[in-house]
């Protein structure tokens, strides 16, 4: 590490403390990722997720992993330096971003998603923390809890922070896979255009309780795994009608309403895929650019000229999961309208106390106002730390290059987050147990929302 100056703590999440350094050979600025826990094996560092999964990638809209370092049993990442992350841009901000700057920005992430489902990942943990952003370019972070495709399911621990958290995750689908971004995505694209959290859901309970009452609880015409996966963990979803996200987010275009919708259709195969998302009429004015031909890094999806999205369509087509949304027909079952026929009999209900079907617009902008607004992250405050502290012991220092992947050994598991308990909807998970209570405008919110 003696290699590089520290410089500032600029973030502190789950896994580890970031911080802006130097390198003394070339000058570079970098930001360094000291993980918390302690890796006493070079096999153990290369089985890590995020190491197995960014090593593999390299696109212009996700953040270049460039060095790994493990030094007295501490375990360094050299990330290529950003300025500051979506959240950072959000939390202070008074004026709403425009359409053009949202526009601009996801046209980019879903290009870096495409790239990365493409190759066989993905992400997990979308959310504002991790969408990097320098001199109007946008990229991906944190591999953390990133997962290979075909890896083999099920997947039962913990996984992505809750607002963004898909609905086939919240009910402990034991297969899910790319989509999982492409919700967490339309969850952003609302927030960015509003700066309040589309979903804040207290608790996994709440979570659920909070996209019914923007989607409408889902029926079996909209989403029949849904109702077989809350079937088979015994939940009944609460009886809610849905808002109309046009006036939850108001003052954007139909056409980024109907992505937002699109991206958060509650099954997960009538979600479009990155590329498809690229497709789409929001985007129609921004111009594919191949990673290859991007030299200038501003020349891209800035203002263009309305010439639509040729160099994506050229690109190899057809998604993961079926339900193609730009296409002759929409697939997308999803209504605006409150739905009509929920299942009635005895409901296992989430705490129905304070849950008032909304009913009207007024009522949803209350809704809207009653969101949080930013607070600062508790846990991502800056703090001293013995960043780098060599205390003579063995220097090792090795480059990912040299890197070779080892025998399977397990991973690690991430020391912090509670996992979600598998098959565990027997009264111990709180989607039956977490009140489900409208927020109190002005509460303070903590925004680390993992558990
Ligand atoms: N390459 C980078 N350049 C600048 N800041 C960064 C970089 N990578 C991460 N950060 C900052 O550090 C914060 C935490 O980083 P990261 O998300 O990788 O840590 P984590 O421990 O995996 O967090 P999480 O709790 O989200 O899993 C980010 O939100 C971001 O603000």
């Amino acid at each position: 590490m003696e290699r590089y100056k520290i410089i500032k703590e600029v973030g502190n999440g789950t896994f580890g403390t970031v911080w802006r350094a130097l390198s003394k050979q070339s000058g570079e600025v970098v930001a360094i990722k000291k993980m918390k826990k302690k890796y006493y094996s070079w096999e153990e560092c290369i089985n890590l997720r995020e190491v197995k999964s960014l090593r593999k990638m390299n696109h212009p809209n996700i953040v270049k992993l460039k060095e790994v370092i493990r030094e007295n049993d501490v375990l360094y990442f050299v990330f290529e330096y950003m300025e500051c992350n979506l959240y950072q841009l959000m939390k202070d901000r008074r004026k709403l971003f425009s359409e053009a700057e949202v526009r601009n920005w996801f046209f980019q992430v879903f290009q870096g998603l495409a790239y990365i489902h493409q190759r066989g990942y993905f992400h997990r943990d979308l959310k504002p923390e991790n969408l990097l952003v320098s001199k109007g370019i946008i990229k991906v972070a944190d591999f953390g809890l990133a997962r290979e495709i075909n890896s083999q399911p099920p997947f039962t621990e913990y996984v992505s922070t809750r607002w963004y958290r898909a609905p086939e995750v919240l009910l402990q689908s034991p297969t899910y896979g790319p989509p999982v971004d492409m919700w967490a995505m339309g969850a952003i694209m609302a927030e960015l255009f509003t700066l309040r959290p589309l979903f804040p859901g207290s608790s996994e309970g709440d979570e659920i309780y909070k996209i019914c009452c923007v989607l409408g609880s889902p029926v079996k015409s909209v989403w029949p795994d849904g109702l077989e996966l809350a079937n088979a963990i015994n939940y009944q979803f609460p009886q809610v009608a849905g808002a109309r996200l046009s006036v939850l987010i108001p003052g954007v275009s139909e056409d980024a309403i109907n992505l937002i919708r699109s991206l958060c259709s509650w099954d997960p195969c009538k979600r479009p895929t990155a590329l498809e998302a690229l497709q789409h009429p929001f985007f129609q004015s921004c111009i594919y650019v191949p990673p290859a031909l991007r030299s200038k890094p501003a020349t891209y999806a800035r203002t263009p000229p309305p010439a639509g999205t040729r160099g994506v369509l050229e690109q190899k087509s057809g998604g993961r999961y079926p339900g193609s949304l730009y296409n002759a027909k929409p697939t997308n079952s999803f209504s605006a309208k409150p739905q009509a026929s929920l299942g009635a009999g005895v409901q296992r209900k989430l705490d129905m106390n304070n849950q008032d079907v909304i009913k009207n617009d007024k009522n949803l902008k209350n809704y809207v106002k009653q969101q949080p607004r930013y607070r600062p992250p508790g846990i991502n405050a800056p703090s001293a730390g013995n960043f780098g502290k060599t205390h003579g012991v063995t220097d090792v220092t090795e480059k990912l290059a040299n890197l070779t992947v080892g025998s399977g050994r397990p991973l690690a598991k991430p020391a912090v987050p509670p996992p979600m308990k598998a098959g565990g909807w027997n009264g111990q998970s709180d989607l039956f147990h977490g009140r489900s209570q409208e927020l109190n405008p002005g509460r303070s919110y903590i925004r680390k929302v993992a558990g």
